[in-house]
């Protein structure tokens, strides 16, 4: 378990962090997203001691990084693929660490095994694709088989094999019972994926739930409505539906329940080819709590602001 208590941190002017605050819980694959300068990186750094907090607390398994004696045992990270020393093979690199844990070279293997690297184990990491070393850096955090993982955009640069690769992956390791924190500025790479969403804006959390509570907050009972007239529209509109075109020849219809729209659709011959309940995705979510929280947004040409 991972917990980071009203952790607070300045840069100079900048506010990273401003009481962030949640809990990694076994099992589980937590999902940590949030817009550019959300904090995400810096809780991580946080939790594994390589900043210091100005206030609040970061806990591995109830005690503080700096605290556990054989960290790679007690949680494992991936913060920066790029990290490695390029002249050294992949399975030096591991060695190496391994060494520095007390860990045989036995584990080394299994973990290039398990993070699909055993026919590259002897080839240097500098020449590996930024995918081929995120796979390095979870063999890495793999190292000490600790019963926690946290992982900064392990999505990075793969390419869509890896990306099914690193969900499944993700997916068994909470299987075993892990606590799974993974970092990404897409919620889309953890729809599938993730069982919670921890969601950070401005150095604190604006949503720490479910995925499938997110989902259903979003989705807030909207209909999706397929017309080829404009008919449709006025009738849903004057009945008191709040409507809005979404392109294609579709409307998204809020306010009126399914059977209603329905009803309401036959008693004016509207005709309709599509009637469904709108089912939002995880990006949907991520879009409509974030919307107050981005620091850099480009102007949509024609945006009034
Ligand atoms: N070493 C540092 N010195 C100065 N400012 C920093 C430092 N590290 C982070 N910051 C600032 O703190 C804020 C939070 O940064 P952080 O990297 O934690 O966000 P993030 O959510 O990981 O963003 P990204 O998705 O872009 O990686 C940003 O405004 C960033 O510029």
């Amino acid at each position: 378990m991972i917990t980071v208590n009203g952790l607070r941190k300045r840069f100079g002017a900048t506010s990273a962090l401003d009481g962030m605050t949640f809990t990694v819980r076994p099992g589980q694959v937590t999902g940590f997203v949030g817009p550019n300068g959300a904090g995400k990186s810096t809780t991580m750094r946080v939790v594994l001691d390589l900043d210091a907090a100005d206030a609040g607390e970061a806990l591995v398994a109830g005690r503080p990084y700096r605290t556990l004696r054989n960290p790679l045992r007690h949680i494992g990270s991936l913060l920066d693929a790029a990290a490695l020393q390029p002249g050294r093979t992949a399975r030096n690199h591991l060695l190496w660490l391994a060494h520095s844990q007390g860990l045989g070279a036995r584990r080394v293997d299994e973990v290039l095994d398990q993070a699909g690297l055993l026919s590259v184990a002897r080839r240097r990491a500098g020449g590996f694709s930024l995918g081929m070393r995120q796979r390095l850096g979870i063999a890495a955090a793999l190292l000490g088989d600790p019963p926690a993982l946290m992982l900064d955009e392990p999505f990075n640069g793969m390419d869509p094999e890896g990306i099914i690769w690193m969900r499944r992956f993700l997916r068994a390791l909470a299987a075993e019972g892990r606590a799974v924190l993974v970092s990404s500025h897409l919620m889309s790479e953890l729809q599938d994926t993730a069982d919670h969403v921890v969601v950070a804006g401005r150095g604190k959390v604006i949503a720490d739930a479910s995925v499938a509570e997110l989902l259903a907050t979003v989705s807030g009972g909207r209909i999706t409505v397929r017309s080829s007239t404009a008919d449709a529209a006025v009738v849903l509109a004057e009945a008191g539906a709040s409507v809005t075109p979404a392109g294609d020849g579709t409307l998204t219809v809020a306010g009126l329940p399914a059977e209603t729209v329905v009803a309401l659709l036959n008693r004016h011959g509207v005709p309709f080819s599509e009637l469904a309940a709108h089912r939002a995705t995880l990006e949907d979510a991520y879009l409509e709590l974030t919307r107050d929280s981005v620091e850099y947004r480009a102007a949509t040409p024609g945006e009034v602001r």
